[in-house]
Order: structure tokens, then C-alpha cells, then sequence
């Protein structure tokens, strides 16, 4: 049963982005994140720098390229692309132990990149043609929220490194050309679900920082906090932010990454966009500098993503790595 009573906090990050935020300002909203992310591994934040029309736009595409004809999207099914890009159909994604397949339909575009570069995490993003859905309609909002939503998941980063006694600055070290995937996503009104299905079954999300839109009063996130699932409002220029297993780990379980699900109980559909943002492939923690806190280990994001796509994804069963590692069976 969802509770009542209990409600994420909401943080606002105007005292650190805004251009006179002071050292002291700034401080406050790094123990903030911290305090938030360590009790819930979730908060939902206010003045994020995104514009309110930048969000709108995204939304009203989002919702155009899913009223395309079946067969056009199923043609640019991420199933079919290396890179996992482009479209997943409603019943595309099965987790390991959920009773039954997701209700959501996505669209997943992230770093573009003009060959696909092993292990299949960068290579060219899919678009829909121009004859289908003009760029204006689709691809020009997407890319620019695209943009945006990847400046703030970088600046949560830095919230997180500071918050565990470490300089923002090491972000850079850590991320030179991250990997940043961005996936739009559809749930189904609550009377084509059906019954006892999930829009997207309880889970962690693998990696780094998750930035989630939410389209303004269309319920349906709740997460996990001590046994009990928390609702989530879905409000105007509210934005959610949560940290992923990586980051718990890497913060030797300072930060938790919590359990989620989304369930739409409305009679309309529900439109929300889930950036994660990880980190370079090749990086390791960047939480460890000899001063602060951080757990040990040398894997890198590549390593840690790999092996949580493979251990979360019915589909990956009986894949063999190279397969894995050709990006084939790769996503959220
Ligand atoms: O759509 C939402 O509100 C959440 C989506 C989500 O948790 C995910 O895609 O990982
Ligand atoms: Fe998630």
C-alpha cells in the first residue's frame, strides 16, 4: 500500500546554480542532496535551470511520436539497433522475477555518435523521417531538452561528489564524453493495463544520476522507502532526481539507490522522460581521492553497466558476453 504520509524532499537548487550563490549557500544545498539521497535515494527539486517550455515541448513530442502508426515506430525497434536506440514496444521489457511484462512503450536516444563504438553504449541516434514527424514536432525538442536535462544530471553529479567531501571539480577527471541515455516513455491509460500489471515493474536504476519529467498531475511513481512505496506527485516544473547502484556502491552505501515502480492508475495516458547519466566508460569512482568517504574496487561504468544489464534482463539469458558486449541486450 502506498503511504500517505510519508513525502520525498523537495530541494531547491537555486541557492547553488544561481549565478550569486555563495559558498555558504552552495553548502547548503550539497548537505541537502546528501541528507536526501542517503535517507530516500530520491528528492525532487525546484529551480533546476530547465525551462518550463523546454519541458512542455518534450512532452507534446513524446507524445506525437507514439500516436505514429504501430508499424512505423516497430521499424526503428531498439531491439533491431546496436545501440539500443529508438523505439520499445509495450512488452519489450521483462525483469527477472516480475510476474509480468512492462505496459510502457519508450523511445531511447542518447550520445550521438557517428559509428557505433564498442561495447555499444555510443553510435548514432535514431530520428524518426521528416515525412513522418517533422524535426520541429520531434526532433528538435527532444535534442534540446536532451541537452539541457544532461547540464543538471552533470550538476547533481557534483552535488554528490561534495556531499561525500570531495572537490566538484573531480567530475571532470571522471567524465570526458559520458555516457548519457536519454528515454522517453508512454504508459498506457489504466483500463488497457492489464490486470495486475505494472507501466514499469519495481526496480533500481543501474547507474549514475537519474533526472526524471514527469507530465504535471499524472501520478503513477511511487518508490520504496523502509518497506513502504511512496507516491510521487507528478507536479509542474517539479523535477525527480535519484541516484542509481553505482553510485550506492561507489559511495560505499552512503547514497542509496532506491526501489521504484510506476503504476497509472488514471484513465489517460502518462508521458515521463528518464535521463541516466553515467559516466565515461572507461571511468572508475570518482568518490575516492584519498580525503573523503567512497568504497574501493577498479571496475569502471562499462563493467558495472554490462554486468547489471545482464543479471536484471530475462531477454539476456542465454546471450553469450560478446553479444552483451556488442550492445545487443543492452537497456533500462
Ligand atoms: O516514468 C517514471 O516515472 C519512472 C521511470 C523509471 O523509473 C525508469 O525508466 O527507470
Ligand atoms: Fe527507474
Amino acid at each position: 500500500m502506498p503511504s500517505a504520509d510519508l513525502i520525498l524532499p523537495l530541494i531547491d537548487l537555486a541557492p547553488y546554480l544561481s549565478p550569486d550563490a555563495t559558498p555558504s549557500s552552495k553548502a547548503t544545498v550539497i548537505a541537502q542532496v546528501r541528507a536526501a539521497v542517503a535517507e530516500f535515494g530520491f528528492f525532487q527539486v525546484i529551480n533546476h535551470g530547465i525551462p518550463l517550455a523546454s519541458q512542455h515541448a518534450l512532452i507534446e513530442a513524446i507524445r506525437t511520436l507514439m500516436r505514429i502508426p504501430k508499424e512505423d515506430k516497430l521499424a526503428m525497434s531498439f531491439l533491431k539497433n546496436p545501440c539500443r536506440r529508438g523505439y520499445e514496444g509495450s512488452g519489450d521489457t521483462f525483469r527477472t522475477g516480475d510476474k509480468m511484462h512492462d505496459a510502457k512503450e519508450a523511445f531511447y536516444i542518447g550520445r550521438p555518435s557517428e559509428k557505433i563504438e564498442p561495447p555499444g553504449f555510443h553510435g548514432p541516434n535514431i530520428w524518426p523521417s521528416p515525412e513522418l514527424v517533422p524535426e520541429a514536432e520531434f526532433r528538435d525538442p527532444v535534442w534540446s531538452y536532451y541537452q539541457e536535462t544532461n547540464r543538471l544530471g552533470r550538476e547533481i553529479w557534483q552535488l554528490l561528489i561534495q556531499g561525500l567531501g570531495h572537490p566538484g571539480e573531480l567530475l571532470s577527471q571522471f567524465t570526458k564524453k559520458p555516457v548519457v541515455m536519454m528515454k522517453m516513455i508512454r504508459y498506457p491509460p489504466f483500463s488497457s493495463t492489464l490486470p495486475g500489471q505494472f507501466g514499469v515493474g519495481a526496480h533500481t536504476d543501474f547507474g549514475g544520476v537519474t533526472v526524471l519529467l514527469q507530465e504535471a498531475g499524472r501520478n503513477g511513481l511511487e518508490v520504496e522507502h523502509k518497506g513502504e512505496w511512496i507516491p510521487v506527485p507528478a507536479l509542474e516544473n517539479v523535477l525527480v532526481i535519484n541516484a542509481g547502484d553505482m553510485i550506492a556502491g561507489w559511495s560505499g552505501g552512503v547514497y542509496q539507490s532506491a526501489k521504484h515502480r510506476v503504476i497509472n492508475k488514471g484513465e489517460e495516458e502518462r508521458i515521463s522522460c528518464a535521463t541516466f547519466w553515467h559516466g565515461d566508460l572507461d571511468a572508475t569512482n570518482p568518490f575516492i581521492d584519498g580525503k573523503g568517504e567512497g568504497a574501493a574496487g577498479d571496475e569502471t561504468v562499462a563493467d558495472l553497466l554490462v554486468k547489471r544489464f545482464r543479471s536484471q534482463f530475462s531477454l539476456m539469458k542465454g546471450k553469450k558476453t560478446e553479444e552483451v558486449v556488442r550492445g545487443e541486450v543492452f537497456a533500462h
